[in-house]
């Protein structure tokens, strides 16, 4: 299981590459790779065990951040926090993730971003696009082509850049952090 050690820290220059592709079927290791991935997700989200293993929560985890440059992350996008019942917005392990297009429109988190590999808070939005399709295949090799808005739109993109080196605070507008654009969404 993934803990706090695990998870790789600005400065390291792993968060900086651009990842590998994965080859299909997948080997022992990049399966037990997708499934820890996932798992430090479940176990963050449940506040006990979060606590239990001084965990900080997340809603995505990229294969970089635990120090393997692959196109790998786990993706766990709860229903509303109310009612826990509801199934997520999104799970899954996307790998050789692709986003095929984009909306125009833009799409911010209210409360900005944070990210486990970057241990400050670096206020400001993070501008992305508010809906995108994405291409990727999961642990079986089964092709997906979805198109995602909103919360599980934001969060596939910030994974996705954890692919290809980028950190969310690269987005954030160096003269006007909290500038808004007036067609932009923000999401909470
Ligand atoms: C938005 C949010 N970001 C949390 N952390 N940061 C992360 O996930 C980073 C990735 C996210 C940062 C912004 C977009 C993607 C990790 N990143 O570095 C991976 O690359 C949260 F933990 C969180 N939630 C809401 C849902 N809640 C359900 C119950 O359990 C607690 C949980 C807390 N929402
Ligand atoms: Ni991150």
């Amino acid at each position: 299981m993934f803990l706090m050690d695990d998870i790789v820290r600005d400065g390291d220059p792993v968060l900086r590459q651009e990842a590998k592709k994965v080859k299909f079927p997948l080997s022992a290791d990049d399966k037990k790779l997708a499934h820890n991935l996932m798992e430090y997700l479940e176990v963050s989200q449940n506040p006990e065990l979060c606590e239990k293993y001084k965990l900080r929560a997340g809603v995505g985890l990229a294969a970089p951040q635990v120090g393997v440059s692959k196109m790998m992350a786990s993706v766990l996008v709860p229903n509303d926090d109310e009612n826990e019942k509801g199934k997520p917005l999104f799970k899954d392990v996307i790998i050789n993730p692709v986003i095929v297009s984009n909306s125009v429109q833009r799409g911010a988190l209210t409360e900005g971003e944070g990210c486990l590999s970057v241990d400050r808070d670096v206020p400001g939005y993070v501008p992305r696009s508010a809906r995108i399709t994405l291409k990727y295949q999961d642990v079986d090799g089964n092709e997906h082509k979805i198109r995602l808005k909103n919360y599980p739109a934001i969060v596939c993109q910030h994974e996705i850049d954890h692919l290809h080196g980028i950190l969310f605070y690269d987005h954030i507008n160096k003269d006007n952090p909290f500038k808004r654009d007036d067609d932009e969404v923000f999401i909470y």
